[in-house]
């Protein structure tokens, strides 16, 4: 949460002349309320599924840019669609997270105490990042800007 998927993945489409989707904007103009909303009101399971969905309607639907919710590979189907697509996981380090996501009650996995939620949730992750991930862009002191030409780089892309 908060390496930049959103922020990135806007750049990077635009770099390539393709569309943008994001799957956490999806699913709240699906559902006409917010991701915190669905949280509080019906449970993270009920997010899962929703989210489940929506990225099996983008994998399918969307030839482009695709930015995945933080925890949507939590999911093992999700996991196999991913399975020989071009992933690419925007790592970063605890301080820098927090420094980005601040207390933003947008995010509800990190509404309290987040520099620890933030460690355990990357600490149960980190693995199923790595295992769907084609390549790993580091993004600790980089601007979006560099990111995004750091993924063309290890994906091996021109930009337009
Ligand atoms: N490379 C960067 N350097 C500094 N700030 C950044 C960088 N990338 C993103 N940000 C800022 O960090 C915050 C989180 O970025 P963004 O929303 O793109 O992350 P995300 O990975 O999509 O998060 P989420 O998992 O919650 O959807 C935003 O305020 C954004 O402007
Ligand atoms: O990491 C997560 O579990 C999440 C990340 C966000 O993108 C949203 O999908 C939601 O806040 C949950
Ligand atoms: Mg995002």
């Amino acid at each position: 949460m908060g390496s930049g998927k959103s922020t990135v993945g806007e750049l990077l489409a635009q770099r390539l002349g393709v569309p943008y989707r994001d799957t956490d904007a999806d699913i709240v103009a699906a559902e006409g309320r917010e991701i915190a909303d669905i949280f509080v009101t019906d449970g993270e399971p009920r997010f899962r599924e929703l989210e489940r969905a929506a990225v099996r309607d983008a994998v399918a639907g969307h030839t482009g840019v695709l930015a995945l919710g933080g925890g949507a590979i939590l999911d093992e189907s999700t996991r196999a669609l991913l399975d020989g697509l071009p992933v690419v996981y925007l790592s970063l380090e605890v301080e820098e997270a927090v420094r980005r996501t601040g207390l933003n009650q947008a995010r509800p996995l990190l509404a309290v105490n987040p520099r620890r939620q933030w460690r355990e949730l990357m600490d149960a992750r980190r693995h199923l990042y790595t295992e769907v991930a084609r390549a790993v862009v580091a993004t600790d002191e980089r601007t979006p800007e560099e990111v995004a030409q750091a993924v063309l780089d290890a994906l091996e892309l021109k930009d337009e």
